[in-house]
């Protein structure tokens, strides 16, 4: 079997790594450096860094020199997210030789800029479906942003390469992650899905590895490790058997 893909998150604001508390600003618990918390994961054997720009995706300013700064020092591979809705925003971003961007909002407001690079870097570029329920949020998850399941149609139809799906509800609450979102997403689409929110334990990642054959590619965890719920030794092991 494929195994599960570990993405240990940095999210930043106002300078700082912090983890939020279904994505609601003012939730933020502080753990210092982000560049320090990128290296930590990488030497602790992550393949893979989820660094996302809070302020950028909640339109507070941006962290981009630093985020340029850190996905430049990785080693490894880096998917980055925040406030990435425009050409500029988006040559930026690829410019600091992330190995994938993730779009959010964009892909809920401005749908034709989004098929427009698909088309063109393919496989560069992952769209968030960041839900309450059925429904889609945009703006830091402040706004509405349409149907879960018509917008995967149509991102699929215009050859959207992968999908990280999160369950605003779950995340940051050390609740466990949404196995049937999960499901419910890969049954509705061929391309892979990285699923985000909830994890708390080695058994969740458990859980989300036996959805794998159905289509979930990877697993983005946050929360789980800044409160050392696990070390990210520990789960890499647990998905490498
Ligand atoms: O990751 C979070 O906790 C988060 C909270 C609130 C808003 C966004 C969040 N993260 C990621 O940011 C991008 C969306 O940014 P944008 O809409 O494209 O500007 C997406 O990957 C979210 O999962």
């Amino acid at each position: 079997m494929a195994k599960l893909e570990l993405l240990p998150a940095v999210d930043v604001r106002d300078g700082q790594a912090v983890r939020l508390v279904h994505g609601e600003s003012g939730t933020e618990t502080s753990y210092g450096s982000p560049l320090d918390a990128a290296l930590a994961w990488q030497r602790s054997g992550a393949e893979w860094l989820h660094l996302v720009d809070l302020d950028a995706a909640f339109g507070t300013g941006d962290n981009r020199a630093l985020v340029r700064e850190v996905t430049e020092v990785m080693d490894i591979k880096v998917e980055l997210s925040g406030g990435i809705r425009d050409d500029d925003t988006l040559a930026a971003a690829l410019a600091t030789g992330c190995t994938r961007v993730n779009l959010g909002t964009a892909a809920l407001e401005t749908p034709e800029w989004v098929a427009k690079v698909i088309a063109e870097h393919g496989d560069r570029i992952a769209v968030g479906l960041d839900v309450r329920g059925t429904t889609l949020r945009g703006r830091g998850w402040t706004r509405d942003g349409g149907d879960l399941y018509e917008t995967l149609a149509r991102l699929d139809s215009e050859g959207c390469a992968r999908y990280v799906v999160t369950d605003i509800a779950k995340d940051g609450t050390l609740q466990g992650p949404n196995l049937e979102l999960l499901k419910n997403v890969c049954a509705a689409t061929d391309k892979p899905v990285v699923a985000s929110g909830g994890v708390s334990s080695l058994d969740d990642l458990r859980a989300i590895a036996e959805l794998v054959p159905q289509g979930v590619e990877g697993a983005i965890v946050g929360k789980a490790l800044y409160a050392k719920a696990f070390t990210l030794e520990e789960a890499l092991e647990e998905v490498s058997r």
